[in-house]
């Protein structure tokens, strides 16, 4: 048995990831999977690689394909699941498996509906004289509409002449006549409905307070049975075996009643099934959606989960994956839908109604604003890189989860960082007791990873950068064109913050060149910088004059002042591997997953500990070796920070610091880089710009291959078995030997045994 079976996972996403080799679940797919499809909020920090995606894909597309196949589970808590049963058992007024909607689910006395269409069900009894009452409770709110329907009408109670509701929008309705009548209801409330037959009236109250006759009926149409209607909706009910909440006085619990129960009547048309066919009940439904308030957006699907990522390269990725994993799932095919910035809405049928929705946030905020979402059936809110999404898009998290269904919706945090003082409290401004799946602690990084760096120190590596006439000289960001006209003896901090950003080029080619690199991504500060760095690996790479100079480097670059498809495309020729290196801002550094990466340099360090984290995360990844290096600048550089620059950098010249109103800072990489030593113990590379010789020779040898690793691992260890082996072999023929000489008699007697 697959150990993903053992998660409950279906089989046809099984046999998706088994074609992506997974045949086990890694740590916090083991743990999440089952806090997921068990119904409750999750919220999960794992370290870079470890497979989260699938952690909350997996699941999310399991119920969002059970809920369209009507496969939902009820999740109602044991306890209470166990007070039901009881309940159900004694009652003499049960729900009517046999009549109800194909979407509507019975547990007990409670039903659920997570369906996006009404679903409606009747009782197996009813009456037909005296004056009797039923409660019904709100358990998660969603549309419901609770009342009586004799058997002969439809289940889509309030729609026809037979039936009679009281909705949660505060409309009554029969015939389709949606009119204003009592209050509004949701969670908790409870709803009384009663009917009296002497008066020939039936009623409704909330929570006690009775809002006196609803409708008057002929008291000789028949039998009049407990109704309900829900959509995406749970109500528990009690027909009078357990004490009524708000007992009406002159009227009795209806099971004391005398039951009735028609026998042969063909049950009518359902609510949803036979929609096609009945177009006089397909405009009731649609007149009845209006009333109810519901959306006045009329779309083939709508939206089960919602996936918000903090990247248009993760969004797509996500959308990509989840695609794949959901291969095998036909009938119904799951719709998803991409909806990023630079790209029209997609998805794999067409526009941005599907069942499930990844996107960005500003994308998503435009999206909801114009109404082109319909939010209102979203039962899994995913934030993918949580933290970030927090900390750089708190409004626009909060303006879309402000727009969800509160009730019935599960929320689902991911990150490798996901302990900030401000996301944890943000998570429990929104999450009902989640459960934290914290696998590997505070901010882990996967063990896999080897962190070293090298210094730019630009006195004591002074050919490598003073050459004015190398061929190869970076173009520098232009910060020190007015203060630093020559070096000189290196004196002023201007003069060596200019020095370092030249010589960080050269020791970036060192880098390079030492570790036989022929993949990996390189991340710098700004998108000045990456374009800068791209042109000096294209004239390295011999681009300059035709003339190769110094190997061949195709890079490319990523970030967000390339259109969308430019940046898609690069990254997607990284991903096959016909571009070797990626220049990136940190627009790559959460989530870009490339299979089997094992280099990532950090050009420029980043300016805190868990952006560092997601960078490195790059590699390490799905149980693979890697190795990141930073170059570190030696002393401070002065460089751009357009935070309150009007035009964001654009033609800007400021070089006076933040503090005067300019757009520079004094970027401090020695001590950016003190948690990373402090937390991590990097090595720094030796003269040569290598590992130390213990780092190189033992633990990881050859970053390019994991199987160098395996091979290492397994060499010593097959020494060792080696003269085993070798015994073994001889003890074999020796055995053989001595077989072969027994004699004849012997031999025959085996024989005939063995037979
Ligand atoms: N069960 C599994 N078995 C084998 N490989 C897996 C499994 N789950 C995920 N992977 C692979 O591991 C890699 C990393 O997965 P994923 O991108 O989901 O990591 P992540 O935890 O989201 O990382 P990050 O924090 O960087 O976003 C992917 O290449 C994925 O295909």
């Amino acid at each position: 048995m697959s150990a993903f079976e053992d998660l409950g996972v279906l089989p046809e996403i099984i046999q998706a990831v088994e074609e992506l080799d997974w045949t086990l679940p890694t740590p916090i797919q083991a743990e999440a999977i089952p806090l997921i499809l068990g119904g409750g909020d999750v919220l999960a920090a794992a370290e870079t690689g470890s497979g989260k995606t699938g952690a909350f894909a997996l699941p999310i597309l399991q119920i969002t394909y059970e809920t369209l196949n009507n496969k939902a589970v009820v999740n109602i808590p044991i306890e209470e699941k166990k007070q039901d049963e009881q309940e159900q058992e004694s009652a003499s007024v049960k729900w009517n498996l046999n009549d109800r909607d194909k979407d509507l689910a019975i547990d007990g006395l409670v039903c659920q509906s997570r369906s996006p269409d009404w679903s409606g069900v009747r009782a197996t009894k009813g009456i037909s004289s005296g004056k009797y009452y039923y409660e019904a409770t709100v358990r998660d709110e969603g549309l419901c509409r609770v009342g009586w329907a004799l058997k002969k009408s439809t289940r889509n109670i309030g729609t026809d002449k037979f039936s009679w509701g009281y909705g949660g929008t505060g409309k009554k309705s029969t015939e389709s006549k949606f009119v204003d009548y009592g209050k509004p209801f949701g969670t908790n409330d409870v709803i009384g409905c009663y009917i009296d037959f002497d008066q020939e009236i039936m009623g409704f109250t909330k929570n006690g307070e009775n809002f006196g006759t609803a409708f008057q009926f002929n008291s000789k149409l028949g039998i009049f049975y407990p109704a309900l209607l829900l959509k995406n909706a749970e109500m528990g009910f009690n027909f009078g075996e357990s004490p009524m909440k708000h007992q009406l006085s002159g009227f009795k619990p209806l099971s004391e009643a005398e039951l009735l129960e028609e026998s042969n009547v063909v049950v009518p048309t359902t609510t949803n099934n036979d929609k096609k066919k009945n177009n006089n009940n397909k405009k009731q439904q649609k007149q009845q959606e209006q009333n109810d308030n519901s959306s006045n957006i009329n779309k083939k699907r709508t939206p089960l989960s919602l996936i918000i990522e903090p990247t248009r390269e993760l969004a797509d990725q996500t959308y990509s994956a989840i695609l794949n994993f959901s291969k095998y799932l036909l009938e119904p095919k799951i719709e998803v839908s991409l909806c990023i910035g630079g790209f029209d809405t997609k998805r794999s049928a067409g526009s941005a109604d599907g069942d499930i929705v990844i996107g960005t946030p500003g994308r998503l905020e435009s999206l909801v604003k114009e109404g082109a979402i319909d939010l209102t059936n979203i039962k899994f809110f995913v934030l993918d890189e949580a933290d970030q999404l927090i900390d750089e898009n708190l409004a626009i998290v909060n303006f879309i989860y402000n727009k969800l269904p509160i009730n019935n919706l599960q929320v689902l945090f991911f990150s490798a960082t996901l302990h900030s003082p401000k996301v944890v409290k943000f998570c429990e401004q929104i999450t009902k007791n989640p459960t934290w799946v914290d696998l590997k602690g505070k901010d882990f990084i996967p063990d896999l990873i080897t962190h070293a760096y090298v210094k730019a120190d630009p006195e004591a590596m002074q050919p490598l950068w003073r050459d004015s006439g190398n061929p190869l000289r970076m173009k520098t960001d232009g910060v020190h064109n007015q203060d630093v006209k020559e070096f000189g003896k290196l004196k002023t901090d201007e003069q060596k913050s200019e020095a370092i950003k030249l010589l960080k080029a050269q020791l970036l080619l060192k880098v390079i060149k030492s570790f036989n690199m022929d993949q990996a991504i390189i991340f710098a500060r700004t998108r000045l910088d990456c374009d800068h760095v791209y042109e000096f690996l294209n004239a390295a790479g011999g681009r300059l004059n035709d003339k190769a100079l110094e190997g061949d480097y195709p890079c490319a670059v990523l970030h967000s002042d390339k259109a969308t498809n430019v940046r898609k495309e690069n990254l997607e020729k990284f991903k096959s591997g016909e571009i070797k290196f990626l220049i990136c801002t940190d627009v790559a550094a959460r989530g870009i997953d490339v299979r089997g990466l094992p280099f990532v340099i950090n050009y420029t360090l980043p300016d805190n500990f868990e952006d560092y984290i997601h960078r490195v995360g790059r590699v390490g990844r799905a149980d693979r070796i890697g190795l990141a290096v930073s170059i570190i600048g030696a002393h401070q550089e002065k460089v751009w920070y357009h935070i309150n620059c009007r035009n964001k950098g654009k033609g800007c010249f400021n070089t006076d610091l933040v503090e005067q109103r300019g757009c520079c800072i004094w970027y401090d990489e020695p001590s950016l880089f003190q948690p990373m030593l402090e937390n991590l113990g990097p090595v720094e590379l030796n003269a040569e710009f290598k590992l130390p010789e213990h780092l190189a020779e033992s633990k990881f040898g050859n970053f390019k291959d994991r199987n160098a690793k395996k091979h290492l691992e397994y060499q010593p260890h097959t020494e060792q078995l080696k003269s085993r082996v070798i015994e073994l072999a001889h003890l074999e023929e020796t055995i053989q030997v001595d077989f072969l000489s027994l004699p004849k008699r012997v031999l025959s007697k085996v024989d005939s045994m063995s037979t």
